[in-house]
């Protein structure tokens, strides 16, 4: 038994054991979740599949959030195993790559800021959205990710920090609109991870580096630290709790680098 007995989750954003959506899974499904799946192109099915079923599920949705038929497609079959959901996490992100390398005015391109700010921004509202006649009447929650670069210069980030920036603005905008139906919205603020994603930031492991050197913990967060946190963040535990951007960086945000 636990704090998650009963829940129903849909996890996006699994691509590899090192990605953060894992280790939600994990604890989620540890805290006694049922959990369901979404990945992006169909070479990508079965090895969702897969982590699915070490977590017990059979539940695994195609769904690019670049695509509004898609991403509709995925609620409706979803209806088709589950009466309800109790969790949404919206753990996606991207970026086109020279949009967060180098030179923030170098990097930046309209088409590179549109496609940031589709994929990592829009669609988490526009998932919640869609998720909406699920949610509702059962106390649920919306999840996502996000990265101090919103809130500070973080070299490389450029773009994405936009993005991110947008993105924080919608958890409070969404917490507004779902609070009144008793559902939650909230992110958390991770660490550096070394992940798919993470690896297609310029120069990312002197990030990991300087973290670990500075942060009051002395070192970085894992998917594991991040995972328990989203369990604890999606369960009724965290009842009173929205619109709120949670800190789970081992303590880096709160400090001035080389005056800690
Ligand atoms: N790794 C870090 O250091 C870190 C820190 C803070 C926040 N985050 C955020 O955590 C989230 C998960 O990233 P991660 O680090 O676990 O990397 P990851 O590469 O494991 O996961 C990124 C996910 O985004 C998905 N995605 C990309 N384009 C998509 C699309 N069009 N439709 C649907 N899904 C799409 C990918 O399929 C993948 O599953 C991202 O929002 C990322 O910005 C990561």
């Amino acid at each position: 038994m636990g704090f998650l007995n009963g829940k129903r989750i849909l996890v996006t954003g699994v691509l590899s054991n090192r990605s953060i959506a894992y280790g939600i899974a994990r604890a989620c499904h540890q805290q006694g979740a049922q959990l369901a799946f979404t990945y992006v192109g169909d070479r990508f099915k079965d090895r969702v599949s897969e982590f699915a079923g070490e977590f017990g599920s059979n539940i695994v949705l195609p769904c690019d959030v670049a695509d509004d038929a898609q991403i509709e497609a995925t609620f409706s079959a979803l209806q088709s195993s589950w009466d309800g959901l109790d969790g949404l996490v919206h753990s996606i992100g991207f970026a086109p790559r020279e949009a967060i390398a180098g030179d923030f005015l170098e990097g930046l391109s309209r088409e590179g800021f549109r496609v940031a700010h589709d994929i990592s921004a829009y669609s988490f509202p526009a998932l919640a959205k869609a998720a909406l006649p699920l949610l509702k009447g059962r106390n649920g929650s919306v999840l996502t990710l996000t990265y101090l670069g919103s809130e500070k210069v973080v070299p490389n980030y450029n773009t994405m920090g936009l993005a991110k920036a947008s993105l924080e603005a919608s958890v409070r905008y969404l917490a507004s609109a779902l609070g009144p139906l008793g559902i939650r919205a909230n992110a958390i603020s991770a660490g550096p991870i070394k992940t798919l994603a993470a690896s297609g930031i310029k120069d990312f492991s002197s990030i990991l580096k300087f973290v670990e050197a500075h942060a009051p913990l002395r070192r970085n967060v894992t998917i594991e630290d991040v995972g328990n946190v989203a369990a604890f963040l999606l369960s009724d535990l965290a009842a009173g709790i929205t619109g709120e951007i949670t800190h789970v960086d081992a303590g880096f945000s709160t400090v001035t680098p080389g005056m800690e």
